[in-house]
């Protein structure tokens, strides 16, 4: 990367460290071969799936046997919404004995989510909702602490109800979601629903490598991780990477106040939320400071508005902030700052100073 530039987009993806490329490229040369294959070949794809497995499932507290390799959270995000409607119909025939309530001919499956989720869940469940193959019901979050409430997620129970589906952190305001407890009070709802037991989900795409992420403690029955953020590096490093990120953002939220004073505003402080430690979402008030249009004029910055797969918003708000009650005026102004390991108090200077360049630029 351009030895100018400062990457301050983590949340988007993470640049992959030299023993990454190292391994990716030892596969691609020894073990390209089909692991079902008995040559080489195969037999060093075989092993390696079966390492990565391994690794990936003493990074999440699962079982090897349980891992599922998919091209991406998107993909696997969209496996769970499918999995659980089938899942549905293969316990209909005996909830239906035990429910007479459940009219066979409006009775959908029915899932919980929130709205909040990243695209690739929000699409999943518009789709099967426009498509007749199930009801959804999507709880806002509280704009008091921009996490859904656990209240609202247990009022939302149906005796149809398959799946609650809630991510782990979000992608844009890095607020963290109470899913063990969550996980915890439908589990207890389970122990009476001997046939049409819901399903627990949740999306830790942007929670791995950043906090702790353990399937079995929070109670869910699928997980879904992405590739981005290297398993063995995270599960060895974990804790030096949590509270190197922390520290190194709660650095750069003291020198934006320092700099722009009364002027910022941090879109991802809600009293009593946690959030993850390398998320910094702010905006910077004024007119004429656009997020889009602060970071087209950044000559080191390299970050996004919001979710990267919402980049040519353009002046579009982000629907997430809006729905975590930031006023329209201040999330058109929005910034997503989100740091990685390597990110440096240096880089958070040079980004500080960028920033407040542009913004005299363009004021
Ligand atoms: C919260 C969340 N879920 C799902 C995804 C999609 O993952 P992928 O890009 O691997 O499809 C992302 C992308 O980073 C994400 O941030
Ligand atoms: O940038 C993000 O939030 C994840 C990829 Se859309």
């Amino acid at each position: 990367m351009d030895p100018t530039r400062v990457y301050m987009d983590y949340n988007a993806t993470t640049p992959l460290e030299a023993e990454v490329v190292q391994t990716i490229t030892e596969a691609l040369q020894k073990a390209w071969g089909n692991p079902s294959s008995t040559y080489p070949a195969g037999v060093k794809a075989k092993a390696m799936i079966k390492k990565s497995r391994e690794s990936v499932a003493r990074l999440v507290g699962g079982e090897a046997d349980d891992i599922i390799f998919t091209s991406g959270g998107t993909e696997a995000n969209n496996m769970v919404f499918h999995t659980a409607v089938e899942h549905f119909w293969r316990n209909w025939e005996a909830a239906q004995e035990t429910h007479q309530h459940l009219n066979e001919n409006r009775v959908f499956p029915h899932i919980v989510t929130s709205n909040v989720e990243h695209d690739s869940v929000k699409l999943a469940a518009e789709y099967l909702q426009e498509n007749r193959k199930a009801d959804v019901t999507f709880i806002s979050v509280s704009q008091e602490t921009a996490h859904v409430e656990v209240q609202d997620i247990i009022a939302a129970v149906r005796p149809n109800t398959c799946l609650i589906s809630i991510m782990l952190a979000n992608n844009e305001t890095g607020v963290i979601m109470p899913i063990q407890e969550i996980c915890s009070r439908v589990k207890a709802m389970n122990k009476k629903r001997e046939n049409l037991r819901i399903l627990l989900h949740t999306d830790a795409a942007q929670a791995l490598g950043k906090i702790p992420v353990n399937a079995r403690e929070l109670g869910v029955d699928f997980l879904t991780i992405v590739g981005h953020k290297a398993a063995e590096l995270v599960t060895n490093n974990l804790l030096d990477y949590e509270a190197h990120m922390q520290k190194t953002r709660l650095y750069l939220e003291e020198r934006l106040k320092a700099v722009f004073k009364d002027k910022i505003h941090f879109n991802s402080h809600y009293p009593g939320s946690d959030i993850l430690p390398n998320t910094c979402n702010v905006s910077i008030l004024g007119p004429g400071l656009q997020g889009w249009r602060v970071l087209s004029n950044c000559t080191r910055l390299l970050a996004s508005v919001g979710a990267a797969c919402h980049s040519d918003s353009g002046d579009k708000p982000s629907d997430i902030l809006l729905s975590c009650g930031i006023p329209v005026a201040v999330a058109a102004n929005a910034v997503r700052l989100s740091l990685g390991r390597g990110t440096t108090k240096a880089d958070v200077d040079a980004v500080v100073e960028d920033l407040k360049e542009t913004v005299q630029l363009l004021c």
